[in-house]
């Protein structure tokens, strides 16, 4: 598959939404929509009246990811509500098989992530459940951190165990991705990029798109997974 960027609008501004996410929405793939309850993570963001208000101005679909502490409650919602893909986190979630079927019965993508210190390898056999599985570059709640080079191994590990099961999971990638990492997760196996403050801190975020993707496509092609 392509590379896909899919900017968050965790670094957009807020009062002004529907307008940054037409800004992208030529050249990304998707809106990537960070969902923060200030008790999985220690920020607060916002929730599914927003995703439901920006679904209707939206024309790219959105990627939501949710770090709230109770994804089985609220997941389906989001897939039902009309998001592309609906991502729960592993050290949340409580009953992740069931949540991740909901989430594909209501005809979003389902996706797993993992925070940087959590191994991959336990979640092997829930490969065959999901369709992207998120690797978190950097601590979840914030945008403009550093990105953690340590992630690198495993979305290497993470890419190989999907290759040894020849099955179609998207590997994303999110924190800290700009133009002087996003090679580095591509070579290591990553198709799917989210960039926060890479492209709304840009002068012009649709040409940072541009740029991230083909710097992306450049490095997967070179890549030997
Ligand atoms: O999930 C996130 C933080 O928890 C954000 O999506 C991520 O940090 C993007 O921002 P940036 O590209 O600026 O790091």
């Amino acid at each position: 598959m392509a590379p896909q960027i899919a900017p968050s609008i965790l670094s957009a501004d807020f009062a002004r939404l529907a307008e940054d996410v037409a800004l992208i929405s030529g050249t990304a793939d998707w809106v990537h929509v960070d969902v923060m309850d200030n008790h999985f993570v220690p920020n607060l963001t916002l929730g599914l009246p927003v995703v439901e208000a920006l679904l209707k101005h939206s024309a790219l679909p959105l990627d939501c990811h949710l770090m709230i502490e109770d994804p089985d409650r609220w997941a389906p919602q989001y897939a039902e509500a009309g998001a592309g893909s609906v991502t729960i986190h592993a050290e949340a979630a409580k009953a992740p098989i069931r949540t991740l079927r909901a989430i594909r019965s209501a005809g979003a993508r389902a996706g797993l992530g993992v925070n940087p210190a959590t191994p991959v390898e336990g979640f092997e056999d829930l490969l065959g459940e999901i369709d992207m599985l998120l690797l978190m570059t950097v601590e979840p709640g914030f945008g403009g951190q550093k990105f953690l080079d340590v992630v690198l191994p495993k979305v290497r590990r993470a890419r190989d165990m999907i290759k040894g099961r020849d099955l179609p999971v998207w590997v994303q990638v999110d924190g800290g991705v700009s133009a002087e990492t996003i090679e580095r997760c591509a070579d290591a196996g990553a198709d799917v990029f989210v960039a926060g403050s890479a492209v709304y801190g840009a002068d012009d975020p649709a040409d940072a798109v541009r740029r991230l993707k083909a710097q992306a496509a450049k490095a997967t092609a070179a890549a030997s997974w």
